[in-house]
């Protein structure tokens, strides 16, 4: 990369970021390169959804810079796709699969607007990459979870983009599912998109060609070599990079005896942290213990 600009597909710089009166992200600078695949890893509570909404321009930063593709994220919003964590429809919405995947046309066409050729075929396109193309017309209510997370990564893929993000595309899902959501990211970069995800896995953060560390800032940005050191790790989890089945408890001499492996992330992490980010003071928390770049 020769560190110009158009290599970048968001530059931040001094980002703090806030869900009201809560410091969720504190001064963080960092790159994303353009065409890549990008992994967002770390602790729960440590910032990576906020990150990430930030990117999206669905929150407004407290102070520090934010440009993606070298512009003010708001003037780029419409370069960007993004598939929020947990998509809550009213019980009983009667919508079916289709109508979900239309609504990511909407931005571009807005509401009122009768849909064109272009509008169809892009729904249409984005069903069948997301293998919902024969569920079309089922209610929303009676997929399951994994069917249901296929349909909204369908939603984001209608919209067109040239930067989707997607907050961890893969919890819950079956082999299956997951293989087609890393199809997708694949042909994304293929076409030279760029995509952001966020994830607990650390062999997905590895198989992406940049990753950023969060807890409660970004610790580190760079290539998963560079970034997963077992420095970092420890510095974030605490107590190091091992991967276990989640809910486990461990006896490692890394570690020491009875370590729990946290449920969602499968990655061991020390109680502190974990209480820390219960509470939402995973920021302070880290900054507290030194927890730093
Ligand atoms: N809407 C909100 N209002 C207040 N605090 C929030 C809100 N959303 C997130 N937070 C807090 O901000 C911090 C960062 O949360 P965030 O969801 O970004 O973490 P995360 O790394 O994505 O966690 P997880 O792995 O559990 O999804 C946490 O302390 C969380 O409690």
């Amino acid at each position: 990369m020769s560190g110009e600009s158009q290599d970048w597909v968001v530059e931040a710089d001094g980002l703090v970021l806030r869900h009201g009166d809560h410091l969720a992200v504190r001064s963080s600078g960092f790159r994303v390169p353009r065409g890549t695949v990008t992994a967002v890893i770390g602790p729960n509570g440590s910032g990576k959804s906020t990150l990430l909404q930030a990117m999206a321009g669905v929150l407004t930063p407290s102070s520090g810079t934010l440009r993606v593709f070298g512009q003010p994220v708001e003037q780029a919003r419409h370069q960007i796709s993004f598939v929020m964590q947990s998509v809550v429809y009213p019980e009983g919405t009667p919508m079916t699969v289709r109508d979900v995947v239309r609504m990511g046309r909407y931005p571009s066409l807005g509401w009122f607007r009768p849909f064109r050729r272009e509008d169809r075929a892009a729904v249409q396109e984005a069903m069948e990459q997301m293998d919902v193309a024969d569920l079309a017309h089922r209610h929303l209510d009676e997929l399951s979870g994994g069917q249901r997370q296929r349909v909204y990564v369908a939603q984001g893929i209608a919209q067109g983009h040239e930067l989707l993000m997607l907050d961890e595309p893969m919890t819950g899902l079956d082999l299956v599912s997951a293989r087609t959501i890393d199809d997708l990211i694949h042909a994304e970069t293929d076409h030279g998109h760029s995509v952001v995800l966020t994830t607990h896995d650390l062999d997905e953060a590895r198989a992406a060609d940049h990753v950023i560390l969060m807890g409660g800032r970004v610790v580190a940005s760079g290539t998963p070599g560079q970034v997963l050191t077992q420095e970092n790790l420890e510095s974030v989890y605490g107590l190091g990079s091992i991967h276990r089945p989640a809910g486990t408890f461990i006896d490692d001499p890394e570690c020491g005896p009875g370590v729990q492996v946290l449920p969602e992330s499968g990655v061991v992490a020390d109680q502190a942290w974990s209480d820390a980010a219960e509470s939402g003071d995973a920021a302070d928390s880290a900054e507290q213990a030194g927890h730093r770049p």
